[in-house]
């Protein structure tokens, strides 16, 4: 899940990129980069690592230009360790074009030999982002008049595109002499907002993976860029839109709610918070109504996401709330960290117990979702350790049974606690003395309580059904066999390289 960020500016970029990246840290703790375009040069500065270690004043300074695009990466194809996958992404003709994604293109491997053959493309790494910018080179190249690009043509290369790409892509990109290109994908998997800052020079625009960067960079919230529509920003600030897809149709990845976003973001027009507030709502009436005879002291949330659905929970059945675990500030996410190793040692680094919320009494334990069971099974037992009586464990989401082919790193079943076992097995797994888990209505209406226009979600991890029409248990057994392999082929290095750039994420 990473985050993208573009701006066309009347001053500098890199200063407002760089604080754009900042509160989009969540999205991608494993490389970061900035590109901005200065008279004919294009300046990329990219590596692995978090924002605050990837650039130095150095690598800010060289960073020219009003305009520029930004990303954070969290690794979905190819590999967390090669620095070459950083985005964004460079290509020299038939413009110099920059571009940086979130997303999972699902026909990758098929356009990367479509590239090469019909093309005449060479992509020089495993990232499907690096595909994602060859396809629209060359769609540019063959809807272009001549040397020449208008919107009218910018905009025939995204449906091209469209028509070319499977899967999840929320994008933007740069082409030299021309402007910031952003688009999504038909289904509008991956979110994408515009935002506008009126100055006297005339309109500067912004383009975020999420509505918190508009907050913080102070920029008024315009839209969501639509599923299959491009938005084009020439280099004097003027805004062309279009719709570039005939079978558009909004499907928003539900796991955006549960997890991914940040809660200030209004996502497709649904405040992530207020969602899940209603997420702790149904999962409280569906409690009352399976366990009524169910004694619980306190609820207990576990940082950071869980906090407004274990908070409304509580209200709802008028049982005490009460934070029980202390967040060390300086770790990052876990569940994005690359390695279930350091995945299980963060947990603890991260998250400790303060006794006297536990000692003796019967305790809800309140998780936005469960989905390796890493976090679960830890926290149970440092809950019991804490001396709680009874350790109950409620989960904001619906049990995670399916891989996510879309820009979310879960792509192998065994890897998913949830996975060919029951519930009670699960609860068994983590160690629990009962487990209750969302029903999958009720998170979709938790979703759409805040915007009841949203017809459909992507919600392939809970439900196994994949929007795109593509996804075939053959892909799925690909992807699988694909992932464990990558991981025997790891050198000593690798697993080096992949511990080091967690441990630097863990002291965020
Ligand atoms: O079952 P698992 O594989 O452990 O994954 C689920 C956990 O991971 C996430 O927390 P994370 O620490 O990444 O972020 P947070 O601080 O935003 O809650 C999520 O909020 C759950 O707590
Ligand atoms: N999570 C994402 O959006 C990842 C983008 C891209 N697939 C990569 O692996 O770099
Ligand atoms: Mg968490």
């Amino acid at each position: 899940m990473c985050g993208i960020l573009g701006v066309v500016s009347y001053s500098p970029a890199n200063q407002l990129l760089y604080d754009g990246l900042q509160v989009l840290q969540h999205r991608g703790q494993d490389a970061a980069g900035i590109a901005t375009m200065d008279g004919d040069t294009i300046h990329l500065h990219k590596g692995n690592g978090l924002v605050r270690d990837v650039f130095r004043t150095r690598n800010m300074r060289a960073l020219q230009g009003n305009t520029g695009i930004a990303h954070v990466r969290y690794p979905t194809a190819g590999s967390a360790v090669d620095h070459n996958e950083a985005q964004p992404f460079y290509v020299n003709s038939p413009f110099g074009i920059v571009l940086g994604h979130n997303g999972n293109l699902t026909n990758a491997e098929e356009l990367k030999k479509q590239l090469f053959v019909q093309d005449l493309r060479h992509v020089n790494t495993n990232s499907d982002s690096e595909v994602l910018l060859n396809v629209l080179a060359h769609e540019l190249q063959s809807k272009s008049k001549g040397l020449r690009l208008d919107a009218d043509s910018i905009f025939a290369a995204v449906s091209g595109v469209h028509q070319r790409c499977r899967g999840a892509y929320a994008v933007v990109a740069i082409i030299a002499g021309y402007g910031l290109l952003a688009f999504r994908d038909i289904y509008g998997i991956r979110p994408l907002v515009i935002g506008v800052n009126e100055t006297p020079e005339g309109n500067e625009y912004l383009i975020a993976s999420e509505s918190v960067a508009l907050d913080t960079l102070g920029f008024k919230f315009l839209r969501d860029v639509a599923p299959g529509e491009a938005v084009f920003v020439d280099f004097q600030g003027r805004l062309y839109t279009r719709q570039c897809s005939d079978n558009a149709q909004l499907s928003p990845c539900i796991f955006e709610y549960v997890y991914f976003s940040r809660p200030d973001s209004v996502i497709d027009g649904i405040s992530v918070h207020e969602s899940r507030l209603y997420m702790g709502e149904y999962l409280a009436d569906k409690l009352a109504r399976i366990w009524p005879d169910v004694k619980i002291d306190v609820v207990i949330p576990i940082p950071d996401s869980s906090r407004p659905s274990a908070l409304q929970l509580a209200n709802r059945l008028n049982i005490l709330f009460r934070e029980g675990f202390v967040k060390n500030r300086y770790i990052g996410r876990t569940f994005i960290m690359p390695g279930q190793a350091m995945r299980k040692k963060s947990v603890r680094q991260k998250l400790n117990a303060i006794g006297l919320e536990f000692k003796g009494k019967n305790v809800l334990l309140v998780d936005d979702s469960i989905v390796r069971g890493t976090t679960s099974r830890e926290i149970v037992q440092m809950a019991r350790d804490a001396g709680a009586l009874k350790v109950y464990f409620a989960s904001a989401a619906p049990p995670v049974r399916y891989p996510n082919v879309y820009g979310i790193d879960m792509p192998s079943r065994a890897e998913l606690i949830a996975t060919g076992r029951t519930d009670e097995e699960i609860c068994r797994e983590i160690g629990a003395d009962a487990l209750i888990y969302q029903d999958l209505e009720d998170l979709k209406s938790s979703v759409r309580k805040a915007n009841p226009a949203i017809a459909e979600f992507e919600a392939s991890c809970f439900d196994g059904i994949y929007i795109t029409g593509d996804i075939t248990p053959a892909y799925l057994d690909k992807v699988e066999r694909g992932r464990s392999a990558g991981k025997a082929n790891k050198s000593a290095d690798d697993d080096q390289m992949e511990l080091e750039l967690a441990m630097s994420a863990s002291s965020m």
